[in-house]
């Protein structure tokens, strides 16, 4: 089912045109499957892969897991085929590439609603994200986030990003830093997710996890991923630690005290708590859950 809030440490790329990985995706336990009709696909296979990966969401049970599909631009002649096709299977979230402005956002959107009108499918049923790979959609971030309610988060394509800004990959990131701010900050005004982009040595596990802490430490939700052997790793990066999970229970404890008593700041063995860390201490808490590293009945 098609839900907009839910975890989303990784979304696994799967080139469409490979039925194998396709027919296994979800046996790694990524928390998003992310089936790919664009770059991944050579212009000769565009329309096999796109009925490749039509069959694959029709056919294969994939259970509850998030499925999203990268599609072609508009501007590409694949487009409108891929978002009929799309709709039709049933795909949670389409994922725009290269998204530079707003009326991208809405073209898309309008083209969608038109295809579930004509099927006969709920409006509304179908999801969206937006990649933001350049320069354009860096400076417009914010009207891209805000440009649809269907909008579940927007994302950093950092390999056509870098060819755009003519910006060479490094190891500290530097060359991502501006994007990745701008992209989180924009996210988080809209109230929708920021993920980040693939790291693509899937042999360089140091990177991998170096990127990974990086990325949530600034906040973002998630980080893409291409290949299974890189979804362990990122979710141990966002999964909170032991120490953290005990903090922030001490703070939930100790808040909820001194709002029982009428105060709504407190000092935790010297520590101001007040409104902004229990919202941290909260997340922490729902990440663990989520993660699988707490059971919900271990808070009071
Ligand atoms: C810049 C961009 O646009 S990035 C997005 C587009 N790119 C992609 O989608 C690429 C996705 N990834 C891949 O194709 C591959 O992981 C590669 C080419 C990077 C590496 O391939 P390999 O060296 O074969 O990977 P590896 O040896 O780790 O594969 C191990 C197993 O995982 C499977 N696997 C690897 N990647 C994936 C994937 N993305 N999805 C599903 N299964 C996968 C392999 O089929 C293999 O399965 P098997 O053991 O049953 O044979
Ligand atoms: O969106 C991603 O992470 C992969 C991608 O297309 C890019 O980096 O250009
Ligand atoms: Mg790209």
């Amino acid at each position: 089912m098609a839900i907009k809030q839910r975890l989303r440490r990784t979304m696994m790329f799967i080139p469409g045109n490979n039925p194998g990985m396709m027919r296994d995706a979800h046996i790694y336990g990524s928390d998003s499957l992310m089936f790919d009709l664009e770059d991944a696909v050579s212009m000769a296979e565009k329309d096999a892969a796109r009925l490749l990966v039509f069959n694959a969401l029709k056919t294969i049970d994939y259970g509850d897991m998030e499925i999203v599909v990268r599609i072609n631009p508009l501007n590409t002649p694949y487009g409108k085929a891929d978002i009929e096709a799309m709709v039709v299977a049933g795909a949670h979230v389409l994922r725009m590439p290269k998204t530079e402005t707003a009326e991208d956002i809405t073209e898309c959107e309008a083209y969608i609603a038109e295809m579930e009108v004509k099927h006969g499918i709920p409006v509304g049923r179908t999801l969206m994200m937006a990649a933001i790979e350049g320069a354009l959609g860096v400076i417009n971030a914010y009207k891209i986030a805000t440009a649809s309610d269907r909008l579940i988060g927007i994302a950093l394509g950092a390999e056509d990003y870098c060819a755009n800004l003519k910006a060479n990959r490094t190891k500290s990131g530097i060359e991502l830093q501006l994007a990745r701010e701008t992209i989180l900050v924009a996210a988080r005004a809209a109230g929708i997710d920021a993920l980040d982009t693939v790291f693509s040595d899937v042999n360089d596990e140091e990177q991998l996890i170096y990127e990974a802490q990086l990325v949530k430490d600034m906040g973002f939700d998630g980080k893409s991923v291409i290949n299974p052997r890189q979804i362990g790793p990122v979710h141990k990066v966002f999964a909170p630690t032991e120490k953290a999970i005990e903090k922030a229970k001490r703070i939930i404890a100790a808040i909820k005290e001194a709002e029982a008593k009428g105060s709504g700041v407190i000092s935790l063995n010297g520590k101001m708590v007040d409104r902004p860390v229990v919202i941290r201490a909260e997340r922490t808490i729902e990440l663990a859950i989520a993660s699988g590293v707490l059971l919900p009945e271990e808070v009071e």
